[in-house]
């Protein structure tokens, strides 16, 4: 049998492909029929010491380069990826699941947006000069953090390879990153690309594995910093880990985000709002609004339209562009949505579409709207990962308010609502790091994306994530003699 989208081998490493056959073997499937696509191997202690050897030799010569070299690099990478973004949607659709219709416009292309944008910013990146008291001064020097760890959760691979490649390189750093165990594919063309447009040998690589891989790498002393995106668990697990070494970290976790749509609001840019924020990538979102919460006032007529629009939903073959609706990213993940869906019914929420299972091959489950659900429901509670939107409802806005903010969670939060003044004070009083106003799930790369309380440390994307890749020298500068007191 050949696997047409098989890669060359397992890991990229040093600027090129290196297998590993005693690694645990790690079967990629195709969530779309449940069929094997790719044999790869998890990374050995072999693997990620070449890996860190490669990357810790590479760095300093590239963090001497100038910002605008590494720069150039990282935007003919960028073009490159927007040359080949068909062939790198399939690839993405092959490893997700996710539909053609949404790769095509949502992964590469966002992957090349990053690298683009930190390509422009990388020769701009620049201390201050801060003058003193008595002709003294004082300047600022930005220096890369060194080796930079990647960790990548399931449901945008490409995306979040690049969004922590392009800023970590253009401060002048190396990575190695380590993409979920369930989408290993997209990230070795990601590192594939990176050096056919110029990057030094050793600067990204890529090792496959789960959590028995990421560990080593977050614990090694020769790692500076650590950025994952995944559940809050592991969050926890990997940030205590980190801190052990004193480690710089970006942790981008889970949530259970609200949205707030009022009676004033346009019904239907609202259930826009709701349907991108739920069923968008089979509602593998982590700033998914789930706990929708919608004034009495509209409550029917929101539930009524919502119904309509759930009609338009296209569920099939994801290679096919007109599906818009795909399959969940694994028998696991899909078998954890129909857990939550039976609890749901169980607690009592009135299930008002979807529920059930596809009747075709893969991991495919209806897109699910519960109503009447309340603040004390698991639903209401825990981030479920799948196409399942939670309608609640409220009176005031000061209840809303309340309510939404009721959560350990503080990734995203949105409003819907035509009074300008109530849409901005809900913003302020959100517990959020992300937020949306009459739109809900947009991710720009010029805009700082990441969440407070549990779901998160730290920025990715815009100028905010300079930070999180680079620290500051300071140099005190005399100008008379240094005196002393004897
Ligand atoms: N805030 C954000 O930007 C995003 C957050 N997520 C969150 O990710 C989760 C879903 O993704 P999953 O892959 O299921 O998350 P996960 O937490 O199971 O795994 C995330 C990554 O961590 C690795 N890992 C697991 N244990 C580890 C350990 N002890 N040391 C080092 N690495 C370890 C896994 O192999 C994987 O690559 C959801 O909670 C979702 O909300 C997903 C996308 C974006």
């Amino acid at each position: 049998m050949t696997y047409p989208l098989h890669p060359e081998a397992s890991h990229f490493v040093n600027g090129r492909y290196l297998e590993d056959t005693t690694g645990t073997p790690l079967d990629v499937i195709y969530p779309a029929t449940g069929e094997v696509i790719a044999h790869l191997f998890e990374a050995t202690p072999a693997v990620i010491e070449q890996a860190i050897t490669s990357a810790r030799a590479a760095q300093k010569d590239w963090a001497a380069r100038s910002g605008t070299e590494r720069g150039r690099i990282l935007r003919r990478a960028a073009d490159i990826i927007r040359d080949r973004n068909h062939d790198l949607s399939v690839l993405e659709t092959h490893d997700t699941g996710k539909p053609l219709q949404e790769t095509l416009v949502a992964d590469a292309t966002s992957g090349a947006d990053a690298l683009e944008y930190y390509g422009g910013l990388a020769a701009s990146l620049t201390g201050d000069h801060i003058p003193l008291g008595d002709g003294n001064w004082a300047y600022t020097i930005r220096e890369a953090l060194g080796l930079c760890v990647g960790i990548g959760a399931w449901n945008y691979p490409t995306q979040i390879a690049c969004w922590k490649a392009a800023p970590a390189l253009a401060c002048g750093n190396a990575m190695i990153f380590k993409p979920s165990e369930t989408t290993p594919l997209s990230a070795l063309k990601v590192a594939e690309i990176l050096v056919e447009a110029g990057l030094p040998a050793g600067l990204f690589n890529v090792v496959q594995g789960a959590g028995s891989v990421g560990a080593p790498l977050v614990t090694d002393p020769r790692v500076d910093k650590v950025s994952l995106t995944g559940s809050v668990p592991t969050g926890r697990k990997v940030y205590a880990a980190a801190a052990a070494g004193m480690k710089h970290v970006t942790m981008e976790l889970g949530g259970k985000s609200p949205m707030v749509v009022f009676d004033d609001a346009d019904l239907d840019s609202a259930v826009s709002g709701a349907i991108n924020g739920n069923f968008y990538s089979s509602g593998q979102v982590c700033s998914n609004g789930t706990r929708v919460f919608v004034q009495n006032g509209i409550k029917e007529a929101f539930l009524a339209r919502l119904a309509e629009r759930l009609r338009g939903a296209i569920i099939g073959d994801p290679l096919d562009q007109a599906t818009n609706f795909g399959p969940m990213v694994s028998a696991g993940q899909l078998g954890i949505v129909e857990r939550y869906i039976a609890k749901g019914i169980e607690e009592g929420a009135r299930l008002v579409a979807g529920g059930k299972r596809v009747d075709r091959d893969g991991f495919y489950i209806e897109p699910t709207v519960f109503a009447d659900v309340t603040d004390d429901m698991i639903i209401a509670q825990e981030e479920i990962f799948g196409p399942v939107m939670c309608v609640l409802d409220f009176d005031d806005e000061a209840e809303a308010l309340a309510r939404a903010n009721d959560t350990e969670f503080g990734l995203a939060a949105g409003v819907f609502t035509a009074d300008l003044t109530r849409a901005h004070r809900m913003v302020q009083g959100f517990e959020a790091g992300t937020c949306f106003i009459n739109s809900y799930n947009d991710a720009p790369v010029e805009m700082p994306f990441g969440g407070v309380k549990m779901s998160g440390v730290g920025r990715e994307n815009a100028k905010a994530a300079i930070d999180h890749y680079s620290q500051l020298k300071s140099v005190f500068v005399r100008m008379d003699a240094c005196e002393a007191a004897f």
